[in-house]
């Protein structure tokens, strides 16, 4: 299919004698929103890494459209367009919303030492950046410091600097980690705009929200892929309820 942004192919990983992933395979699509389910320990963060590129595949390979990612950094993935958000560690506490994203985008710049570029050199990254914190919703926090933001308003600031870097495919790993209804519903709006101009795929825990935005779903168990189908559908097996869910 054509809108197929981003592909594992039988990807494996394996940690000594562990099989955290056997043989998976899965697509993220332009304009869709891919959740993985599972279990504790079921394979859902490693298939994630192997995607972004921050751990490598036992065997298998990914693809970024046509283009064979399977042995590229993660950084050089970004570059592609894999953007990954990492659950606050890529924030840095001491600088404004305005300046993490600016930062971000500047990543994008393979030129060593463009991000002390001066400073009129800043203006397409700001722009870039501006653009992110407004998809995000945080435009009035431009000049506040990140470690000054809510749990929730920090975890659009990931996203948003996931954003400034421009990228195609989304991963994301619990957006809605510790958030209240509120923060939760207002993130859930946030994934369903974003989902527009880009795929998505993410792991998340909270089974609502899943359902809420999921387009398609992957149940893994063990390491292994059980199900990928609509909502619908895996709502109403037996197998994932019985695997899954143990009734
Ligand atoms: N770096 C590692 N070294 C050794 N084993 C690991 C490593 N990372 C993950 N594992 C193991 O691989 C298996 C899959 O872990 P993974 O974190 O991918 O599961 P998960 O589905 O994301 O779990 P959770 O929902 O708890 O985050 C687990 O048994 C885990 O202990």
């Amino acid at each position: 299919m054509n809108d197929v942004l981003l592909r594992a192919e039988n990807v494996s990983k394996h940690f000594g004698g562990l099989v955290a992933n056997d043989n998976v395979s899965l697509s993220v699509y332009k304009g869709k929103t891919h959740a993985i389910l599972g279990p504790n320990g079921a394979g859902k963060s490693t298939l994630i890494n192997m995607l972004s590129g921050d751990l490598t595949c036992s065997s298998g390979s990914v693809f970024l459209g046509n283009l064979d990612v399977t042995h590229l950094q993660p950084n050089e993935r970004s570059l592609l367009g894999i953007g990954r958000s990492y659950q606050k560690t890529n924030i840095f506490p001491t600088f404004t919303v305005l300046e993490n994203c600016r930062l971000a985008a500047q990543s994008r710049e393979p030129r060593l030492g463009a991000v002390f570029s001066s400073a009129s050199n800043y203006e397409p990254y700001k722009n870039l950046a501006e653009k992110a914190i407004w998809e995000t919703g945080l435009e009035g926090y431009e000049s506040r410091v990140a470690s000054a933001l809510s749990h929730g308003e920090q975890r659009q600031l990931e996203l948003a600097i996931v954003l400034a870097t421009q990228p195609s495919v989304l991963l994301l790993d619990e957006p809605l980690a510790g958030m209240g209804s509120e923060e939760s519903f207002q993130m859930i709006d946030l994934l369903k705009k974003l989902v527009k101009t880009h795929g998505i795929l993410l792991v998340e825990h909270d089974m609502d929200a899943v359902f809420a935005i999921a387009d398609i779903i992957t149940v893994m168990v063990n390491g292994s892929v059980l199900m990928t189908d609509t909502p619908d559908r895996v709502r109403a097996s037996a197998e994932v309820q019985q695997a899954y869910f143990g009734h």
